[in-house]
């Protein structure tokens, strides 16, 4: 038996699950966000799918301590009852006779921020603005021990005709799996930047575009970048659809949540790739919620990295 075979089938199970209650709710009439006081969105399908997701970990691992990106203050309250109503009604419509309560503790079992010797950490929905806009978006689920990101599963619903779903463990390979099983992944033999795909956030302002035109031009790479919400990105680099991903700081201060990078980071490093700070630092899990060490994101095929984070450096 591998290392971790029951966490990856816990958490492939999990953000599959998840990932139907997204779909579900995409597919409805109505998913109309709540704006978090940063003003970013979250909607019926964010808690629904946080619910989901900690209600699996917490059966199988009770003692696990679980960093998600969401909490269930806003739901509690008076003037949310609609909202609530609505995000439990999909919670059963893939778990039958959960209630509201139980949807609610589930919710908040993903509240720890600190680091732990084990922990999860989870997006229930990565790029909720692309979910938002018919884009696409990622359920994201990682296992850290002592720091380190030992296991990933990673959901995709609007990658492909039917969704994606990809999983790692550190030291075994990266995979996606399929109707005939899993199948192993890897980035792609690009060597040289010019015939190099480069992806990035739909955002900009999440990710410098015009500093990544200029990387780009340096790089003499001809192709338009691809824009894309989410983790999706990691999956795109590590199955070979491209070979670099530029996540650019836009603002000083700016700290990446580890739910944000955990899952696509180690899918990415078991395809055969790299990912660093913008500097070509390590990325750093063990320090709590965020990776408050490093500034912006960097996710090549490996081969292209020195040569990305030199082109990175002379831009700025
Ligand atoms: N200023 C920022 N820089 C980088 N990422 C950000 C910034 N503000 C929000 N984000 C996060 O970027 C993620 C989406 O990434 P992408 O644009 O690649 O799809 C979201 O999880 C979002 O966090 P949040 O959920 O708190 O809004
Ligand atoms: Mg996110
Ligand atoms: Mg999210
Ligand atoms: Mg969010």
């Amino acid at each position: 038996m591998s290392a971790y075979q029951r966490e990856v089938e816990i958490a492939q199970h999990a953000v599959t699950s998840a990932a139907v209650l997204c779909q579900n709710v995409r597919q409805g009439d109505d998913f109309a966000a709540l704006a978090k006081s940063d003003n970013s969105p979250v909607t019926v399908a964010d808690f629904g799918s946080q619910a989901i997701v900690c209600r699996a970990i917490r059966q199988a691992f009770p003692d696990d301590l679980i960093i998600a990106e969401e909490n269930a203050d806003a739901l509690r309250s008076d003037d949310q009852a609609e909202l609530r109503g609505r995000v439990v009604a999909e919670v059963q419509r893939v778990l039958p006779g959960a209630d509201e309560t139980q949807t609610l503790a589930w919710i908040d079992a993903g509240v720890s921020r600190d680091a732990a010797p084990r922990v999860w950490t989870l997006d229930p929905i990565d790029g909720t603005k692309g979910f938002l806009r018919g884009g696409q978006y990622a359920v994201a689920l990682g296992l850290l021990i002592n720091g380190q990101v030992e296991v990933a599963a990673l959901a995709c619903p609007a990658l492909d005709d039917d969704g994606a779903i990809f999983w790692a463990v550190r030291g075994a390979g990266a995979f996606q799996h399929t109707p005939e099983g899993d199948k192993a992944i890897a980035v792609t033999p690009t060597a040289n930047s010019a015939e190099a795909a480069l992806c990035e956030s739909v955002e900009s302002g999440h990710s410098d575009h015009d500093q990544s035109a200029q990387i780009a031009k340096t790089l003499e790479i001809a192709r338009p970048s691809v824009r894309m919400d989410s983790q999706a990105k990691y999956a795109a680099v590590a199955r070979g659809d491209a070979d670099i991903y530029l996540r650019l700081p836009t603002r000083a201060g700016y700290e990446e949540k580890i739910w944000d990078h955990a899952a696509g980071y180690l899918v990415i490093t078991e395809a055969g790739g790299k990912v660093t700070d913008i500097e070509g630092k390590p990325l750093d899990f063990s320090l709590g919620s965020t990776l408050k060490n490093n500034r912006g994101v960097v996710a090549t095929n490996g081969k292209l990295h020195d040569t990305v984070i030199a082109a990175i450096v002379a831009a700025s």
